[in-house]
Formats: structure tokens, C-alpha cells, sequence
């Protein structure tokens, strides 16, 4: 059972109780106005409030409601009560302000849950119940009522209605203004949280976010003995083209081979701006050598690219380390990082892989 309809049950319940006692004081009350040989029409009467009671609220026990617009049916409830109520006002009239405070209870318990209308319409309805039965009082045991005091408590009655309507209406402004705050911080702290692990300039994740991932991957590969490859992207001679070409084409290079490396890759993949102008690319569920085919293929399409407006050609080295199973995330980093040196002091633009690599490859 979900939270909402949890909500909805106990709200119900203090319904239901608030009914009871209502029941067990108009029952008293009853046998001490009248006759109590009358009591069984009330009886009747009373099964048929109950019945369809609990006839409702099955409906949200058992989920049926949640198909309906307002699953905690709060307003067929509230027009069956109101109705019901209605009835036994007619039956006993003596009982009027017992009846008149249990509608103002009935209405109380929707001038949180209803919108402006519904609560309005409601409330008419209500006030038509009552006119009804002043009027059915007066006709069939004229005599009983004061039409002076009836009309005087009309109108106490309307002004009571009133003013849940208005409460009901602030607590509406109050809770739409609560719902929009909670969205926009909601958007804020997405945006926030977007900001955190996004490098600015590439639009890649940044380091912070490729050593959290790094961990669920170390993670994943532990319990599942899952591959997995991390390699280190390093631009060749980048100095020179900010030195020959100025920091704004540098940046454009970098970004231009971001969305290189990211469309190179899949999904599962992960391509981050580690510093600089270093990109570490994780590769999940590949083995060694099929990492290193992608790399190569990335190798030779960043050679044969030509990048940013003054068209560049340039190549990267490439440093491949496969996971270890158990080992820290350091460690495979710097694995990685020495590789990277070693394909640059072998002369560049060349993918250098690590050789003894022990992690088996699921079959
Ligand atoms: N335009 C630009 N340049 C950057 C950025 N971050 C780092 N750099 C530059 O990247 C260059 C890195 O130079 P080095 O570390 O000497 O490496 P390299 O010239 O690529 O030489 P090798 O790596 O040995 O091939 C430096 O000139 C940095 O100023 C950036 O965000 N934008």
C-alpha cells in the first residue's frame, strides 16, 4: 500500500470515528426526545449511512478508487453523508443542532482536500439540504419551528460555511505556493547537482564524477567479475597550439575532441575531462584487446579530424590499463597514467597497452 493511500485510510478513519460519535449521540439523543418505539426508522436509517460507508471506503481500501480522479473520494463521501444527515435532521427535528454541528464537521473535513469550487458546490448543496428540510419540518409539523430563529440560525450557519470556504481557499493558495517553492528547488538542486560533475568547457563529466563512477564500476566488477577498461587520452603537444594559435582555438580543440571521444563510445562508456587537456575513457565489459580496438579506431579518427576553425590536425597517445580484480581505483588510475608517458616517450599518437593483464572475460 502506497503512502498516498495510507494518507487516505487514516484520514478516513478519523472520519469514521468522528461518525460513530455521531451515531451514539444522535441515538441518545433520540431516545431521550422521543418515543422509543420510533427508534427502528432511525435504525434504518442509520444501516443505510453505514452501508454506504463502508461501502466507500472498501472502494480505497482495495485500490478500486485509484482509478478515479480523486482517490480518496472525498466528495462522494461527503455527498452521502451530507444527504444521510439531511434525513435524520428530518426525522428529528428536535436534534437540529446536534445535526447542524455534524455538517460543519463534514464540511471541515473538505475544506483541506477539495478545490474552491468543489467546496463551493458542496456547500450549496448543503445549504439546499437544509432549506429542504426547514421546509419539509414546517410542512409536515408546522408548529415545531420558529421561522424567526430558524432563518437566524440559516444564517449563522451560512456564515460559519463561509468562512471554512475562505480558510479552505487560503490553505489552497498556501499549499500551491508550498507545491511550486518545492519544484523549484527540486530544479535548482538538479541543476546544481548537474553543475557539480560537469566540466564547463567540454561538457563532459569532470574528475570528481569519473572517481565516483570509477568506485560503482570497481564495484560491479568485484561482485560480478565484470571487465572493465580504463584508459588515459592525452592530446600531443597541445602547448604549441595555444602558443601558435591563442587559448580560444585551444579551447575549441578541446572541445571539438570531447564530442569526438563521446560519440565514440557507447552508453554503458563513460568519456571524462580529467585536467587539462587529459581525458580518461572508462570501458565497461570489454576486455583488453577489445578495448583496444576502439581506442585505435578513436587514435586514428582524432588524426584524421580536422579540429576547431583553424582545422587542425592532431593526434593523441593513449594509455590502456584493464581492471584488477580487488585493487584500488588509484591504482588502476596510475597504471594508466604510466602507460600514457610510456606511449609518449615512444614518439606519440599511439595507443599503449598494458601486457599481463590476468581479469578473465565472462564467456
Ligand atoms: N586552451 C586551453 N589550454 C589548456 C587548458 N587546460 C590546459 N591547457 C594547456 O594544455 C597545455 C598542456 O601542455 P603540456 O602539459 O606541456 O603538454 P603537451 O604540450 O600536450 O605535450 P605532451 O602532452 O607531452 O604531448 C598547457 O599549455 C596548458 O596551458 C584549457 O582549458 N584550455
Amino acid at each position: 500500500m502506497g503512502q498516498l493511500q495510507k494518507d487516505i485510510l487514516r484520514r478516513h478513519g478519523l472520519a469514521i470515528a468522528g461518525m460513530l460519535l455521531f451515531t451514539l449521540v444522535y441515538i441518545t439523543g433520540y431516545q431521550i426526545e422521543y418515543e422509543v418505539e420510533e427508534l427502528n426508522s432511525v435504525l434504518v436509517l442509520f444501516s443505510v449511512f453505514w452501508f454506504g460507508q463502508i461501502f466507500l471506503v472498501s472502494l480505497v481500501w482495495s485500490g478500486f478508487s485509484n482509478r478515479f480522479k480523486d482517490p480518496s473520494l472525498t466528495m462522494p463521501m461527503m455527498l452521502w453523508i451530507i444527504t444521510l444527515v439531511s434525513m435524520m435532521m428530518f426525522a428529528a427535528p428536535a436534534l437540529r443542532s446536534i445535526i447542524m454541528l455534524g455538517f460543519l464537521n463534514v464540511l471541515a473535513f473538505g475544506v483541506f482536500r477539495l478545490s474552491w469550487r468543489e467546496f463551493i458546490g458542496i456547500s450549496l448543496y448543503t445549504v439546499a439540504c437544509y432549506t429542504l428540510v426547514i421546509f419539509g419540518i414546517n410542512y409536515t409539523r408546522s408548529g415545531t419551528l420558529m421561522p424567526e430563529i430558524e432563518a437566524l440560525t440559516g444564517i449563522a450557519f451560512l456564515t460559519s460555511i463561509f468562512v471554512y470556504a475562505l480558510t479552505g481557499r487560503e490553505f489552497t493558495v498556501l499549499r500551491r505556493a508550498y507545491r511550486e517553492k518545492n519544484q523549484e528547488l527540486r530544479r535548482a538542486l538538479a541543476r546544481i547537482e548537474e553543475l557539480a560533475v560537469t566540466d564547463e568547457l567540454t561538457g563532459l563529466n569532470n574528475r570528481r564524477y569519473l572517481l565516483r563512477t570509477l568506485e560503482k564500476q570497481r564495484a560491479l566488477s568485484n561482485r560480478e567479475n565484470l571487465p572493465f577498461v580504463l584508459a588515459f587520452v592525452d592530446i600531443d603537444n597541445f602547448k604549441t597550439v595555444n602558443d601558435d594559435y591563442g587559448h580560444r582555438i585551444g579551447d575549441q580543440v578541446l572541445a571539438e575532441l570531447s564530442h569526438l571521444l563521446r560519440v565514440s563510445i557507447r552508453e554503458v562508456d563513460l568519456a571524462a575531462r580529467y585536467g587539462g587537456e587529459e581525458f580518461v575513457l572508462l570501458l565497461s565489459g570489454l576486455s583488453l584487446e577489445a578495448a583496444s580496438s576502439v581506442l585505435e579506431r578513436i587514435r586514428i579518427s582524432v588524426e584524421s579530424s580536422k579540429l576547431s576553425e583553424a582545422e587542425l590536425t592532431l593526434t593523441v597517445s593513449i594509455g590502456v590499463a584493464q581492471y584488477h580484480n580487488g585493487e584500488e581505483g588509484d591504482e588502476l588510475l596510475n597504471r594508466a597514467d604510466r602507460l600514457l608517458y610510456k606511449a609518449k616517450r615512444a614518439g606519440r599518437n599511439r595507443v599503449e597497452l598494458e601486457s599481463g593483464s590476468t581479469l578473465q572475460v565472462p564467456s
